[in-house]
């Protein structure tokens, strides 16, 4: 460092104290990209501020841009001298031809003067300030991102859009009331600036419908539902106006396909179009998926064949508890049965119907007689997903889980996982635990009565069950 510093005392003068404050710029810029919206000169016109039906026309506006004229051959040495300074916009290309040269567009927050940019390598490509000016530029409705025009539109001091869900070529959103208003605007940039965004729909009411699929408001574009979509990988197609879709579980339907084997076995007792199903099934486990809702089960076999993995499913069109009672009982009780001369393989149960899966719970209760149970059964892990409102919310899920199966869980209980936040204070989560023979001999004596080794009395179980509640 010492010798650098005296080599550099020795062949120059110190940098005057503008150019070393620039430089200090440059290089604060160098490690953190510009961000156009970060000052007013980039940003779109203030006036656009409350517009509520988009007139694209009110965003031009004209700026002072420092740019760079140097002729064609210089330019590949040029660039990378000033490639971080470069102005960045939508649908703006940087550097472009004029006058037979070439015109390299600055970004006017970091470059001030000619002082602002890397002068000594740049002159030794013989670009001088000669090179250097400021001049007039138009921008437009093109040159911001969606979130760009729409942070310049609505309400300054309340919350933005903040995000919303993709399903193929329908962007979902779940709009406050604040921004109602605007819902037309925001549907018309987000058509106008998301690749092959056609529909743009509005969650109209809560999801407290039997077959769990959105009630849609369309704001804007074509009244068209059928998507075709990858989650994982995995293709699938379905009317999104008619079934259950979240693209916010992929995570969760990702980790337990991940924890699937080949020859494992699946029912998945709520199926929807298949997230669990189908890929369990492409992975060549043994599946039994079943869905109450029609449409679902009509494009859950539509996914499957899709996906070439019809002779891993069966499929059913049922109520959970009859799928339960009937399909899943025959099922696995065949493959105990048959299963003496087979490679180990797990069993899992998948129930996705988080505001009433655990309602579901007691119909495991008393499934089999003692003598129709094989000595040593590999029993199921059940995967029971649940909604909880309130402070201790991974505590009430369990609770909920225990109070519906009337038993308390010790061993078998193989974990409490947190899936997400649905709304301020309620909480998704999947509850693993499996199956005994206890449990699967023994039919629940007395409906909503929770376990006793809580160590609670009769009354004190009737004051929490009032506090657990299914949201
Ligand atoms: C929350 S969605 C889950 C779908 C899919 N498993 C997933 O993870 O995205 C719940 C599904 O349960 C179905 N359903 C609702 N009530 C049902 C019932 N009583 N029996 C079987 N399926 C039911 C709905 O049609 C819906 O497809």
């Amino acid at each position: 460092m010492h010798v650098f510093l005296l080599m550099f005392s020795a062949v120059t003068r110190p940098p005057p104290l503008t150019k070393i404050v620039n430089l200090l710029l440059v290089s604060k810029r160098l490690r953190h990209y510009y961000r156009n919206m970060e000052s007013t000169v980039l940003s779109p016109p203030a006036s656009v501020r409350g517009m509520r039906e988009l007139q694209r026309a009110e965003f031009q506006k004209h700026v002072q841009i420092p740019r760079l004229r140097v002729p064609e051959s210089q330019v590949q040495r040029v660039i990378p001298l000033v490639k971080k300074l470069l102005l960045k916009m939508e649908h703006l290309h940087p550097v472009r031809a004029v006058e037979n040269q070439r015109e390299i567009l600055l970004h006017p927050i970091p470059v001030k003067n000619w002082e602002s940019l890397p002068t000594a390598e740049l002159e030794q490509q013989q670009v001088t300030q000669e090179n250097f000016s400021h001049a007039d530029l138009e921008l437009t409705y093109e040159n911001w991102s969606a979130n760009e025009i729409l942070k310049s539109v609505l309400p300054e001091n309340e919350e933005g859009l903040s995000s919303f869900s993709r399903i193929g070529h329908i962007v979902h959103l779940n709009l406050r009331d604040h921004l109602l208003p605007y819902k037309q605007l925001i549907g018309e940039v987000l058509r106008d600036k998301l690749p092959n965004c056609r529909t743009v729909v509005n969650k109209a009411a809560s999801i407290d419908n039997t077959y769990r699929n959105f009630q849609l408001e369309l704001i804007c574009g074509e009244p068209d539902y059928q998507v075709e979509t990858k989650e994982n990988g995995v293709p699938f197609e379905f009317d999104f106006s008619k079934v259950y879709w979240n693209p916010r579980l992929s995570t969760e339907h990702e980790r337990i396909v991940n924890i699937l084997k080949p020859n494992d076995v699946l029912y998945d007792v709520f199926a929807g179009v298949g997230p669990f199903s189908v890929p369990a099934a492409k992975k060549r486990c043994k599946v039994l998926a079943n869905d109450l809702n029609p449409v679902s089960y009509q494009w859950l076999q539509h996914n499957a064949k899709r996906n070439k993995c019809l002779t891993h499913i069966k499929m059913f069109n049922k109520d959970g508890r009859e799928f339960i009672l009937k399909d899943l009982r025959e099922d696995l009780l065949e493959r105990w049965r048959t299963s003496a001369a087979a490679e180990p393989y797990n069993i899992h149960i998948t129930m996705n119907l988080p505001a009433m899966a655990v309602e579901f719970l007691d119909a495991f209760r008393g499934l089999y007689t003692p003598e129709e149970l094989p000595e040593e059964p590999s029993y199921p892990l059940v995967h029971v997903y649940s909604f909880a409102k309130g402070e201790n919310t991974k505590g009430l899920v369990q609770q909920l889980v225990e109070s519906n199966l009337d038993a308390a869980l010790g061993d078998e209980l193989q974990g409490i996982s947190f899936v997400r936040n649905v709304a301020p204070n309620k909480d998704m989560y999947r509850v693993s635990f499996r199956l005994t023979r206890t449990l699967l001999t023994t039919p629940k004596q007395l409906l909503g009565k929770r376990p006793c080794s809580t160590g609670e009395t009769e009354e004190e179980q009737a004051v929490a069950a009032t506090k657990v509640k299914c949201v």
